[in-house]
């Protein structure tokens, strides 16, 4: 998607909204609300050879139901370790998550076969792993169909026929998977993934493995899946373009939400559209935001800052005297008013 407009997040004008996560409504808690995915306070704890490692530090995210959702961060803040909670694969130390009115920490065995089977479905990175080698694209759509014995033959045919014109590779249905680009591939792979009728679509870095233009392809196939079944879809990433093809992108940092770019499309007084993308930092239900790294490197903000309370914000400023007592520092920026 091109951009042809104005970007007023902290692009356009050094400025940035804050969002609370809100308080938990007593019916959200129980996955009834509008929230498909709801996430509080998760925590994840690995300990190897006596080293302990939070890979999620209190990670809050609330994912309304039919919204396509990007999480990016870089590499070790906690993308796989959420995913693989979200899917089932694993639980948290400490939190809650509720998908799709299951909860993932008290589910019985039985109700993750189920959870795993029909409620979430799954895009993987790796496209040898989404699809079985042996058979064509249209076998593999018509895999889960089979296991769920969904409607009569003639309906499952007909289902595998229009998920894949919907993925745009129905001329690809009598192709294995080697004889198939990676594009294509991942799009059957999404058609697999919804071939069932789940709640929650996830894709773990479904375009980890494809060039830039085939990663557009197959974001765009994310896009329009979604938007054609209403299934809710959380993209899992390291890559930070995806921002240009999802309404929200939240960010992970150090195991915990830090900011989200929201996109809209705007309409001008000439009629124009222009996609506006604005960036919000996320605050925590115990008031925590985490000051974006660019924020804190253009102020040179360390250790602590002030802080003050005005009519309508909040300012942050370097504290000037623990800039100026910090060795080499020139002091020049602080001007050691106190308060
Ligand atoms: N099974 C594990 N045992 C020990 N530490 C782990 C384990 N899984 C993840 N970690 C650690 O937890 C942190 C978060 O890892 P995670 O894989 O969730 O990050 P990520 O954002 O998905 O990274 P990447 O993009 O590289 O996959 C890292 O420091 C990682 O080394």
């Amino acid at each position: 998607m091109g951009d042809d407009g104005d970007d007023r997040g902290r692009r356009g004008g050094d400025e940035m909204v804050v969002t609370q996560e809100e308080a938990w409504p007593a019916a959200d808690a129980a996955g009834t609300g509008r929230d498909e995915i709801r996430c509080r306070g998760l925590v994840r704890i690995f300990a190897t050879d006596g080293v302990e490692v939070q890979a999620l530090q209190g990670l809050d995210l609330a994912v309304d139901r039919g919204d396509l959702v990007a999480v990016v961060g870089a590499s070790g803040s906690g993308k796989s370790t959420l995913l693989n909670i979200l899917s089932g694969m694993d639980l948290p130390t400490a939190g809650s998550a509720v998908v799709a009115g299951t909860d993932l920490l008290t589910m019985s065995r039985r109700d993750r076969v189920h959870y795993q089977r029909s409620t979430v479905g799954f895009v993987w990175q790796q496209t040898g792993r989404n699809l079985l080698p042996y058979l064509t694209a249209a076998e593999n759509v018509r895999v889960p169909l089979e296991i769920a014995r969904a409607g009569t033959r003639a309906g499952r045919a007909a289902r595998v026929a229009e998920l894949l014109e919907l993925l745009d590779v129905g001329h690809v249905a009598d192709r294995v998977p080697r004889q198939m680009s990676g594009g294509q591939q991942q799009r059957v792979a999404i058609a697999v993934a919804v071939a069932g009728s789940p709640r929650v679509l996830l894709a773990d870095e479904p375009t980890g493995e494809l060039d830039e233009a085939t990663s557009v392809e197959v974001l765009e196939a994310l896009r329009g899946v979604n938007a054609a079944t209403g299934v809710t879809t959380l993209i899992v990433t390291h890559d930070p373009t995806v921002s240009e093809h999802v309404a929200r992108t939240v960010q992970i940092r150090d195991g915990r939400t830090s900011t989200e770019v929201l996109r809209r499309t705007e309409i001008d007084e000439h009629g124009a559209q222009r996609h506006v993308a604005e960036e919000f930092a996320v605050l925590d239900r115990v008031g925590r935001l985490q000051l974006p790294q660019d924020f804190v490197g253009a102020l040179d903000l360390r250790d602590r800052v002030r802080l003050a309370l005005e009519p309508d914000h909040v300012q942050v400023r370097p504290d000037g005297r623990s800039q100026d007592a910090l060795p080499g520092h020139d002091g020049g920026r602080g001007t050691g008013e106190r308060r």
